[in-house]
């Protein structure tokens, strides 16, 4: 089962033979020896010349370790890990605190648990003080008629042994006769001492002696299964790994065959609060495949899905088909997650990773959100809104980042946001989504300024082509990192009329924006294809699928090849709230990346506390702006750039045909300061560019005499053919 080290080549070893200077020849000669002559390939270096001439096939295998020569190149190559004298939870100060708080905790519980319990623990015992007093009795009875040799006594009877019998008699009466004196003896001495340590004792002494004894006798008459003592905290069924546990479980997962088992390069161990086991797989398989079957493993493991955690091991010290199997000694999910550290103190550098949450063994998985975009996908009530709100608490606490906030709900939840936001927008009413897509469209304009400004700074200032801090930091740049953070996105790209144009402006900003500093966060319900386009989504960098209800939600969030890879966010329980499979949070983006996090809590009342804080710090940096000091959104927009949006906002699609009068009279309701002095033919004129027609006569209803005429007017699918030209152009480029 574990791997025979003398069955393996050591390359250092063979390397640093010849590095000493062995004699190669030597060296292929010995391994002649050691092979099987007729099968070996082996072939003196020396002769490489005759060699080319022969056909011979030249040798790929290693020489063997048996052959090493010297003591120190057998030395230096052995590279086995060493294991650290002081444990690893003894050496980390955050392990060493969370076992001692645990620590107190649970025993400050038992105790008190306990100590209000013991009226009733007083009770029993002076209930099962009578049942002790016979046990007593019918023991010492028992010892003294040496009632223990009975059963052998009877034996001899009834095998009528009499010659073995009388010896049994013989050593039964001389044993009572000896413990009947014991007995005669403590009698004598101690039912006088007890008689006089009453008569001496004070009254309270006298009490805590009958206490005792009736303790003690409670004690010796308390049935084997009632315990004294009630149960005051559970303990979780724990799987302590074994090598056969293991290896069994991946048996049963079929990633072993009985004739080729898997191996452990290291001992199995305690990891925090479960085992770590490190396997490795046989050659014909790999660490990934052993991911992908996680839910066998856990069944081979006879445990909860949720407990078992195969990861790669990567890196120098890992290989294809090394696995690090983490086993926790229950749902790690199953308490209540820890709070958001900045809360009451503490700020951010948004070119730093963040606080988010913490992985199953409890350790703190940061996020870096400058250069990237997020998507946060769940169904209701899984903790998407609390999730999405970390990293805009987080980009809040750093002054110089500039927030837009909207949510399709329009609840409580970013409310907060308005005291520290630049634009902030709530549920999806007509203006609401227009100031969105107008906040996009003059982003997606400022972003084409900030790549022109980026152009024109030296290589010293500038020598990525990107923001850095110091270059955010000067506001005569107007580089500072921009966060736009959309809550319930599906009901905006949803949207009949401006949906699509939403969809196309984010992925335009998603795809250019992060090297110039903006970042696209969005959080949605709906995880699927049509609520967040696949386009869009795979431009953003970093994901996070908490529970979904369908793998293929699961995918839809965390990107194509997610689920085949082995994580699906549908196998979460409804019990997990906070807890997603995090894709890209380290940089890397890769599917194989992914960690599975419980974010860290930040309710209503802390998030007021959070924004209070980072209004302060940017009043201190004078970085308010916008809505936050009530500023009104800067119209950018003329008449042109929103007309076609805005006749379908005024005209519902049920509407087919309506006439130019009534179009003109719901634009001026709708946007006064860009309609309000149209005229029909104004309307017209602004149309042709777009090579729609008012001229045709259309039929409608006059509301004022409720008569029906043919008058001039628009076709509603003209104008709605006109946008998706216009979007597809977009797209484009
Ligand atoms: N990390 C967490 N740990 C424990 N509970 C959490 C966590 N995050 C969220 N919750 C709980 O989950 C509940 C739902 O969270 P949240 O409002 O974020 O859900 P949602 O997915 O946004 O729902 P909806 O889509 O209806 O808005 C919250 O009331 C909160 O108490």
């Amino acid at each position: 089962m574990t791997s025979n080290p003398d069955e393996r080549f050591d390359w250092s070893a063979a390397e640093a033979e010849l590095s000493d200077g062995a004699d190669v020849v030597d060296l292929a000669a010995r391994r002649r020896k050691t092979t099987d002559p007729a099968k070996s390939f082996a072939v003196d270096l020396d002769d490489e010349a005759d060699q080319q001439d022969s056909d011979e096939p030249v040798p790929v295998d290693p020489p063997d370790l048996a052959m090493s020569s010297t003591f120190a190149a057998s030395l230096a190559g052995k590279t086995s890990t060493r294991r650290p004298i002081v444990p690893p939870w003894l050496r980390s100060r955050a392990e060493l605190a969370s076992a001692g708080r645990w620590a107190l905790s649970h025993y400050s519980h038992v105790s008190l648990y306990h100590l209000t319990r013991t009226p009733k623990y007083a009770g029993r015992l002076t209930w099962r003080a009578p049942f002790g007093a016979a046990r007593l009795i019918g023991a010492t009875t028992r010892w003294v008629c040496d009632a223990e040799g009975g059963p052998v006594r009877m034996a001899a009877v009834r095998q009528e042994n009499a010659e073995l019998y009388l010896k049994l008699s013989r050593q039964r009466d001389a044993r009572v006769r000896w413990r009947g004196i014991v007995l005669s003896i403590a009698l004598l001495i101690g039912a006088p001492t007890a008689a006089v340590l009453m008569v001496l004792a004070g009254s309270w002494q006298r009490w805590l002696m009958l206490a005792g004894a009736v303790a003690l006798l409670g004690l010796a008459g308390t049935p084997k299964d009632k315990p004294l003592l009630d149960v005051a905290a559970v303990t979780p069924r724990a799987r302590k790994l074994s090598a056969d546990v293991v290896t069994r479980a991946f048996l049963a997962a079929g990633l072993c065959k009985a004739d080729d088992l898997i191996t452990f390069p290291a001992p199995i161990m305690r990891d925090g609060p479960g085992w770590r086991a490190i396997v490795d797989l046989p050659f014909w398989t790999n660490a990934d495949k052993a991911i992908k079957k996680r839910d066998q493993l856990a069944a081979g493991l006879d445990l909860d899905e949720v407990q078992v955690w195969p990861e790669r091991v990567r890196g120098s010290a890992g290989s294809a088909r090394r696995l690090s199997l983490w086993v926790a000694d229950e749902d790690p999910y199953a308490k209540g997650s820890g709070l958001w550290p900045l809360i009451a103190k503490g700020t951010v550098d948004i070119f730093s990773p963040v606080p988010f949450g913490q992985d199953q063994r409890g350790r703190d998985i940061p996020l870096l959100l400058m250069f990237t975009s997020l998507l946060v996908g769940a169904i209701p009530r899984m903790g998407k809104t609390f999730a999405a709100r970390l990293p805009v608490l987080a980009a809040a606490l750093d002054p110089i980042v500039e927030l837009h906030v909207y949510d399709g709900k329009g609840g409580q939840d970013w409310r907060a946001f308005e005291r520290v936001a630049h634009r902030v927008g709530f549920g999806v009413r007509d203006e609401v989504v227009l100031s969105l897509v107008e906040d996009l469209r003059a982003l997606v304009a400022d972003m084409n300024r900030r790549y022109d400004t980026i152009a024109t700074l030296p290589p010293d200032i500038c020598p990525e082509s990107k923001v850095t801090r110091g270059i955010s930091e000067r506001r005569s740049l107007k580089l500072w990192p921009v966060l736009v953070a959309i809550d319930e996105f599906q009901r905006y790209s949803g949207h009949p009329v401006h949906g699509e144009e939403i969809v196309s402006l984010l992925t335009e900003l998603c795809k250019v924006g992060p090297s110039v500093g903006i970042m696209i966060l969005l959080a949605t319900q709906k995880p699927d294809g049509k609520a967040v386009p696949t386009d869009l989504r795979d431009n953003i960098g970093t994901r996070f699928a908490l529970k979904t209800m369908t793998w293929q939600s699961s995918e839809a969030v965390l990107g194509a090849g997610s689920y085949t890879a082995g994580y699906d966010s549908s196998r979460f329980q409804r019990a997990h709230k906070g807890v997603g499979i995090l894709l890209g949070a380290d940089d890397s983006g890769s599917v194989e990346e992914a960690v599975t996090v419980r974010t860290n809590l930040a309710a209503a009342k802390d998030v007021e506390t959070v924004v209070t804080r980072a209004r302060e710090l940017r009043e201190r940096a004078g970085t308010l702006t916008g809505h936050a000091i009530g500023q009104a959104p800067e119209t950018t927009t003329t008449a042109g750039d929103t007309l076609l949006d805005d006749i379908l906002t005024v005209v519902p699609a049920a509407e087919a045909k309506v006439w130019s009068e009534t179009v003109v009279a719901r634009l001026a309701e709708l946007r006064p300061e860009v309609y309000g002095a149209w005229e029909p033919g104004q309307l017209a004129a602004a149309l042709k560019p777009h090579r729609i027609t008012v001229g045709r006569q259309v039929w409608g209803t006059d509301p004022t005499t409720g008569k029906g005429a043919n008058r001039k007017g628009i076709h509603r699918d003209d104008i709605a053919a006109a946008v998706t030209e216009r979007n597809r152009h977009r797209k484009a480029g």
